[in-house]
């Protein structure tokens, strides 16, 4: 059973990422004690010993935390880095990601997210939603939160998505897709400098697109889903966070495919959204690792 204490005072990850080799764990468990830290968790993971890639993620508690943040960073910057080959990221559990969402008409996956951060079971901070179409501001604005209707030209996207770098640049440290219908083009995922999460209503591989719910019914699928991943310049094709499945039947049509997904879109973007903002997802070429 986790303590009763749930304070997140003086909280740090440590996220690690290195070429996989002897003494790794050692090393950052002495490291962490000598500035006398008390480690939380410890989750690793190796994609195997020949020539293979480690990742670590460590929950430390640390008096002062934020006062030493600078001792905590010089000594990985400086012996565990150069020795390990390590990439690595500190993050404090009391900052909270800033998270700006995208929505277009449909609601469910935006009301969820904004619905679960209310009741305080997702650690972000929301910045703001933006949306191609003005239909869900009133939803918005009802939760307090900041909404930004920003049409997009299709056959001029540069124009509202230099809106959005102005509106996002230094207030953001993620973007999340509750079923934005616009294609990002590679440009815009460059200069964002940020990781963008999608849901996708299909259980990828299947049905990249638009319209995975018709394609789901023209297959005869027994199955369908919905898959968060991270975006990139490949539709539908970046690294995937998390999936879920339901059962459906000849009998259902797309509207009721489109009914039923829609509950499983809304969990599987917030489970994702959710080990985003606790840094428990690395990627990994095009997959992740999720602690
Ligand atoms: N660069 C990326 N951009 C986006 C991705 C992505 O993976 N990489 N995911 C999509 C979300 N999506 C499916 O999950 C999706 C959204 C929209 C379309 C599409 O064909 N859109 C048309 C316009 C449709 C409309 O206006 O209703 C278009 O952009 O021309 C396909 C897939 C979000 N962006």
């Amino acid at each position: 059973m986790p303590s009763a204490d749930t304070s997140t005072t003086d909280l740090a990850r440590l996220i690690i990422s290195c070429p996989d080799q002897h003494g790794i764990v050692a090393a950052v468990s002495d490291a962490l004690t000598t500035l006398g830290a008390n480690i939380i968790t410890l989750d690793q993971y190796s994609t195997g010993v020949e020539d293979g890639r480690f990742f670590q993620r460590t929950v430390f508690h640390l008096p002062g935390l934020a006062a030493r943040r600078p001792e905590v960073e010089a000594i990985v910057s400086e012996h565990l880095e150069p020795r390990f080959g390590m990439q690595w990221q500190l993050t404090e559990v009391e900052r909270p990601k800033r998270v700006a969402i995208f929505a277009s008409k449909t609601d469910h996956c935006l009301l969820d997210l904004l619905w679960r951060h209310r009741r305080g079971e997702i650690p972000m901070d929301i910045t703001m939603v933006i949306s191609n179409h003005p239909d869900l501001a009133a939803d918005v604005r009802s939760f307090g939160i900041p909404f930004f209707h920003v049409p997009v030209d299709k056959a001029d996207r540069s124009t509202a998505e230099n809106q959005h770098l102005e509106m996002l640049r230094g207030n953001v440290d993620l973007i999340v897709l509750a079923r934005y219908m616009q294609i990002l083009t590679p440009e815009f995922l460059e200069q964002v400098e940020v990781p963008v999460i999608n849901i996708h209503h299909s259980f990828l591989p299947a049905f990249i697109g638009a319209g995975p719910y018709q394609k789901a019914k023209d297959r005869g699928v027994k199955l369908i889903g919905a898959t968060a991943h991270y975006v990139t310049e490949d539709l539908d094709e970046g690294p995937i966070i998390e999936q879920d499945v339901i059962r459906v039947s000849h009998e259902d049509d797309v509207a009721q495919l489109t009914q039923y997904g829609a509950d499983v879109e809304r969990a599987v973007l917030s489970r994702a959204v959710k080990w985003h903002c606790q840094d428990r997802v690395i990627r990994h070429a095009n997959t992740t690792i999720v602690f």
